[in-house]
């Protein structure tokens, strides 16, 4: 049997909402066979990230290098990178090998506004991996970072991928699960094109994983194929089924769902 593969470079979540163990759950609900690259261990529950324990550079890009000499790469995600060593690894892996339909999942601060990664790292990303990104999908946060303006309207973020775009990634996604006014609106910007992503809002605290969720579903989509306007218009179905079916587990911001399927919640 073949099966379309895809890898994601991302950070460990022990609670299991985010990081790899969202971006391989999603993989899994795609039919495809993932692979992961671990950046670093977050010890980490619905209530926040209590711990960070990094990965040495070249341990990181050992993982890539075994998989992708061996079992192959239809398309890559890279999510929590964590520091400017591990970025800059990553960004010579991409000229060497190289990552194929690349999607960079920028994460650097969460919803709530943490940050997530070191000063230096948000530079590195800037300068170094943005430029060899298909597809990077900060969220409102990451993108004020990135492109230097405050961001409260649709029309802001419409600004602000431009802005993106003139880093050098070829297109990018700015994602409004914090925008106050039509939360769940994502706007898509190639430097051409645009298509506004008008999701419903889901009314939940339970949004652990979904940024994780969304570009890795884009991934898969891209893995299996799909042109990149339709891998991203489906991955933002999943992801909205998804939050529908969030779980209220622990006693902050649960995951979003994936199971429905299984369960025999058939209208997602
Ligand atoms: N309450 C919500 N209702 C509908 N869509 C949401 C909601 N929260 C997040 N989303 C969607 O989830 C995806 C991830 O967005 P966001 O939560 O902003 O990213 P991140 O997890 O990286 O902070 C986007 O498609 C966004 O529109
Ligand atoms: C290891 C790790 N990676 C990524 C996120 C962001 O998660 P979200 O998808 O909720 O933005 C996280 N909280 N932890």
């Amino acid at each position: 049997m073949t099966i379309a593969r895809a890898l994601t470079i991302a950070g460990s979540d022990s609670g299991g909402g985010a990081g790899l163990q969202a971006d391989l759950r999603t993989f899994a609900f795609h039919k495809v066979h993932g692979m992961s690259a671990v950046t670093c261990l977050t010890a980490q529950n619905t209530l926040g990230v209590q711990g960070v324990m990094p990965v040495e550079p070249d341990f990181v890009a050992l993982q890539v290098e075994a998989v992708a000499g061996d079992i192959g790469l239809d398309a890559v995600k890279t999510g929590m990178l964590l520091n400017a060593g591990i970025i800059a690894r990553v960004a010579r892996l991409a000229a060497e090998l190289p990552l194929p339909n690349l999607v960079v999942d920028p994460v650097m601060v969460s919803r709530t506004g943490v940050q997530l990664i070191d000063d230096d790292a948000v530079v590195a990303l800037k300068n170094k991996l943005l430029p060899l990104a298909m597809l990077v999908t900060p969220n409102l946060h990451e993108a004020r970072l990135l492109s230097g303006i405050a961001i409260e309207t649709v029309a802001d973020m419409q600004t602000a991928a431009r802005r993106i775009a003139a880093l050098g990634a070829r297109s990018v996604l700015i994602k409004g699960g914090a925008l106050a006014v039509g939360r769940g609106t994502d706007i898509w910007y190639d430097g051409g094109a645009w298509v506004v992503l008008k999701g419903d809002t889901i009314d939940t605290p339970h949004t652990h994983g979904t940024g994780c969720t969304l570009a890795a579903a884009i991934a898969a989509n891209l893995a299996l194929g799909l042109p990149l306007r339709e891998a991203i218009v489906r991955a933002k179905a999943y992801v909205t089924a998804a939050l529908r079916r969030s779980l209220a587990i622990g006693r902050g911001q649960g995951p979003v769902g994936h199971f429905w399927p299984l369960l025999g919640d058939a209208d997602g």
